[in-house]
């Protein structure tokens, strides 16, 4: 495979990964990012994103030249062969996708570009932007692809070297072709297509996930009501291929920065495109439900109100695995609780004592989290969590009832504690 010159604009999650992957697989790379401090600190490999591998990969691209990180745009333009955008775009006016960071990075390099370069965009963009940019950039020499990511955060980089697939479109095909040998050495299945179908593919996937965690979200309220164990039912599910056996998971509601995002954006381009569609509508309102009912739990299990209560609260980051706490589910059920009048005192193993994301307390220890609290809430699925000595955990509290949203903890041994559990979806025994 021929090493190729590929400047990446953005070093967050996705264009950071991208950047080192990158020069894992032998390119030579280029990473920009606005942020001044950000750069300083990638220039010295000082990663401070939780994900396995990552600080490893960057201070190997620095060791063996194949990596730089600069402020702004790379002074080396000129001789790059690929663009990558990897900018934020998030949510903007009516819910659709903000572009401003694109347009500012198109705008910025767009003179400089050599003739012959690719521009490929892989920050999450609705359908039609490719087609835009390739207008806004009125550069007839250079062409434009859609690659989007589709890596999970806290798996980024086993999921950009080992993709399930890479999607390229773009209405030049050789150009797309370009694009896809920059990943030989990852063996993924690859769908080439047009630029439109390509921006899709990323909506279509975070939207239908979105869509399956609220229909498993409303099965576990159901089972609830009904007397049935959620986890059994799901387990029926799983083994039908059909449904496959991923994301059946109930929890607080579904969070992070891009199933909020992606659901809202798809949602308004399907409105602009006047195509009704219900069941999108319905997964984002089921999962403002679901953060709700998840705060009415705690409520009643501190017997109805939470006025001056004090709640300790497991997991903040909106899943385990990440530092991540944008659009954390467990921070907005925090908020509802703290509305209420509750106080809260939280611990999470990817959070800092001492952090105050939203209106938690953070502090070093799940047994300090739960000192004098009158109800324990599981947000997020640490593992450790699960392992928790809770006897030890019982001689904290001021009342033994645990709230556990994420259907993790071992019920006999909590139940042995001395706590009464409520569990998602499994109905309230009452010890
Ligand atoms: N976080 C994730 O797991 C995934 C994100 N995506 C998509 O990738 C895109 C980027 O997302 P993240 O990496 O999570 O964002 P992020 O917020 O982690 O990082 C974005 C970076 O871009 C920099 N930036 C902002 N404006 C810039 C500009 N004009 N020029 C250069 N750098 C600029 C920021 O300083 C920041 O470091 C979004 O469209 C997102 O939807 C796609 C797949 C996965
Ligand atoms: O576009 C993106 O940014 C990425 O969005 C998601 O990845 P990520 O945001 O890292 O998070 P997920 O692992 O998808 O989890 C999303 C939310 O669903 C929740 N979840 C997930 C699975 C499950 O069974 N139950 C459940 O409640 C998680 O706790 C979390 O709040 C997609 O999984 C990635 O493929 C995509 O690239």
């Amino acid at each position: 495979m021929a090493a190729r010159r590929i400047a990446v604009m953005g070093a967050g999650y996705v264009g950071l990964t991208t950047a080192a992957c990158f020069a894992r697989l032998g390119h030579q790379v280029t990473c920009a990012d606005v942020d001044p401090q950000r750069v300083a600190a990638l220039s010295k490999a000082e990663v401070d994103q939780h994900e396995p591998r990552l600080a490893e990969l960057v201070e190997e691209g620095l060791r063996e030249g194949r990596l730089r990180f600069v402020v702004g745009v790379p002074a080396n333009l000129s001789d790059v062969d690929f663009l990558f955008l990897a900018v934020p775009t998030p949510t903007g006016e009516s819910g659709a996708a903000d572009l401003s960071a694109v347009v500012d990075v198109l705008t910025r390099t767009r003179e400089r570009l050599p003739a012959g370069c690719v521009v490929v965009i892989k920050s999450t963009v609705p359908v039609g932007t490719t087609m835009r940019v390739t207008k806004l950039l009125e550069r007839p020499d250079v062409t434009v692809v859609a690659n989007p990511e589709f890596l999970r955060e806290g798996h980024a980089v086993e999921d950009f070297l080992h993709p399930q697939r890479i999607v390229v479109g773009s209405e030049d095909e050789a150009s797309a072709l370009r694009v896809l040998a920059l990943y030989a050495g990852t063996d993924a299945p690859a769908v080439i297509t047009d630029s439109a179908s390509a921006e899709l593919v990323k909506y279509a996937s975070n939207c239908f996930l979105a869509m399956k965690l609220s229909y498993v979200n409303t099965l576990a309220e159901l089972c609830e009501q009904a007397g049935a164990d959620i986890d059994d039912v799901t387990e029926g599910m799983r083994l039908d291929e059909r449904i496959g056996a991923a994301f059946l998971d109930p929890g607080p509601g579904w969070g992070g920065s891009c199933l909020p995002k992606d659901t809202k954006a798809l949602l308004s381009t399907s409105d602009k495109l006047d195509v009704d569609f219900p069941l999108l509508r319905a997964a984002i309102d089921t999962n403002t439900h679901q953060v709700r009912r998840v705060a009415g739990k705690v409520r009643e299990a501190v017997g109805g109100s939470l006025s001056g209560v004090r709640i300790g609260v497991l997991g903040l980051t909106f899943k385990a695995g990440t530092d991540d706490l944008r659009d954390s589910p467990a921070l907005a059920v925090a908020q509802l609780l703290a509305a209420e009048g509750a106080e809260l005192t939280g611990y999470d193993p990817c959070v800092p004592e001492g952090a105050s994301p939203g209106p938690v307390r953070v502090v070093d220890t799940p047994q300090r989290a739960a000192r004098d609290a009158s109800a324990i809430v599981v947000l997020t699925e640490w593992p450790e969590f699960a392992a928790l000595d809770w006897t030890q955990m019982a001689g904290q509290v001021r009342h033994p009832v645990v709230v556990d949203c994420r259907d993790l903890l071992p019920a006999e041994k909590v139940k042995a504690a001395g706590f009464r559990l409520i569990a998602t979806g499994k109905p309230d025994t009452g010890n």
